[in-house]
């Protein structure tokens, strides 16, 4: 008989998954930290482990290392939540058989083992994705899509957008995400190889603008020492993004609308044009409309740069996204600080429920890394977050949003047929989340 050790701190769920696995005939043993794992891989042997990467005395990670040394034949599965998609490639670089994000269904475990028992033992040495890239896993890992309704919505708008030429423009508050969201539309284009250059046009004079965008030739003007390429031919063949551009000056635009035009461009001081292929993407945080209607913004350009537009929601409409946002950029900055910090306790997630985030995704990542550098702990509890967070406004704000969470809820309950594991997967929430939930809303 295939003997399991499964190595996971939530109780219902190794209680469960043991369950499962003892139906299909497999022997099943659980520690709930590293130190009983350790116990156990000294007392008895195991033909596979599958570990959870957060446990309250390390990280999964740490236990792979030990077994790749000591037993290096036997497998090692990973179990992975919401955006924890670096760490696992990090585990398969270390030599993890596989990882398996949660919440999984009953066929994905059998299969992982099945895979995992007959590989004979193989060498776990290498990584087995193979067939991706690291850095693509990477890449697109940065981007956490989101499981709320104006994230899908936004997605979706990234899909269908990504792979044609139109110029975007995207419009959101301060810190929601527009360069992200830029560079997640240029890496899924075609022109997803070349380059993809961020301009901030609020930080340049309007007297160099011209000579930053199309370059110079040496002598031009003063200061003018060297020949010098401009944005327009780095990006060549790729994607010129240009952020807050309601702050380019009415000559600027005039200039900018002959480039986007003509396909060429003329660096200052030069008889040569050249011929450039970019795809323009946009960003401004204010009404691009209205100062358009007050004059200020050519009526042309605008129409230039807005063959699409894509609205990025704010941090307070997306409310369900939190706790994904909140593990990522938790994950982000263990690493940025070398920590090794697990999670939050409930009373810091209800804490960032309850916030405004005037300053969006941008200041939940600050307020996460700080926290991490201020944390001792396991654990990130409210003390070290900012004084704000102790003066936090009622709830109502969050009224529409918790309407909507609980309808979805009860949408998916029905479509599962009131199979919890399936709602769960629908929803792409953990079954531990919406057990939560459903104990929140009262749902029977
Ligand atoms: N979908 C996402 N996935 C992961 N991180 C994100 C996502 N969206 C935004 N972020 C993070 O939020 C922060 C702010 O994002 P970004 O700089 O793109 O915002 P912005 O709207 O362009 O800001 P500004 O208006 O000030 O230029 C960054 O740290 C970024 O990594």
């Amino acid at each position: 008989m295939i003997s399991i050790l499964l190595v996971e701190d939530d109780v219902s769920f190794s209680v469960m998954l043991e369950r499962f696995l003892k139906k299909k005939n497999y022997q099943v043993q659980i520690a709930h930290s590293l130190e009983k794992a350790y116990g156990m891989l000294k007392s008895a042997k195991f033909d596979l482990i599958f570990t959870d990467l957060r446990l309250p005395d390390g990280n999964g990670l740490e236990l792979l290392e030990k077994v790749r040394e000591d037993i290096p034949s036997l497998p090692i599965i990973m179990m992975t939540g919401y955006a924890e998609v670096p760490s696992a490639v990090k585990a398969m670089k270390l030599g993890a058989f596989d990882y398996i994000s949660k919440p999984f269904n009953q066929e994905e475990v059998l299969n992982v083992i099945n895979n995992a028992v007959n590989s004979g033992g193989q060498s776990f040495a290498h990584p087995k994705v193979k067939n991706k890239p690291d850095e693509e896993i990477v890449e697109k890992s940065s981007f956490v899509e989101g499981v709320s309704a104006a994230s899908k919505k936004l997605n979706e708008f990234v899909s269908l957008v990504a792979p044609t030429d139109m110029s975007v423009l995207i419009t959101g508050e301060s810190g929601t995400g527009k360069e992200v969201v830029a560079k997640s539309i240029h890496n899924y284009s075609h022109r997803k190889n070349e380059p993809f250059i961020a301009v901030d046009c609020g930080a340049i004079p309007k007297e160099i603008a011209a000579s930053e965008f199309f370059g110079h030739v040496k002598g031009s003007f003063t200061g003018a020492v060297t020949d010098k390429s401009g944005h327009f031919e780095a990006a060549n063949g790729g994607t010129l993004f240009l952020d807050e551009v309601g702050n380019l000056s009415y000559e600027n635009q005039v200039q900018l609308l002959r480039a986007l035009q003509e396909r060429k461009i003329k660096p200052i001081g030069s008889n040569k044009e050249i011929e450039v292929d970019i795809r323009l993407i946009t960003a401004t945080n204010e009404d691009l409309q209205e100062a358009v209607d007050r004059g200020d913004f050519r009526e042309d350009l605008y129409h230039r740069l807005n063959e699409f537009s894509i609205s990025v929601p704010r941090l307070s409409d997306r409310t369900e996204d939190l706790p994904i946002f909140a593990d990522f950029f938790l994950e982000r900055s263990n690493e940025q600080l070398n920590k090794k910090i697990i999670g939050f306790t409930d009373e810091t997630i209800e804490m960032f429920q309850d916030y405004r985030w005037p300053g969006n995704l941008r200041e939940f990542s600050n307020v996460i890394k700080r926290a991490v550098l201020l944390t001792q702990n396991d654990f990130i509890t409210p003390e070290v977050l900012p004084s704000v967070f102790t003066q936090i406004e009622p709830k109502e704000v969050r009224f529409s949003t918790k309407e909507h969470e609980k309808e979805l809820i009860i949408r998916a309950l029905k479509e599962a047929s009131n199979n919890k594991t399936q709602a769960a997967k629908l929803l792409k929430i953990t079954r531990k989340t919406l057990y939560n939930k459903l104990k929140e809303y009262d749902i029977h």
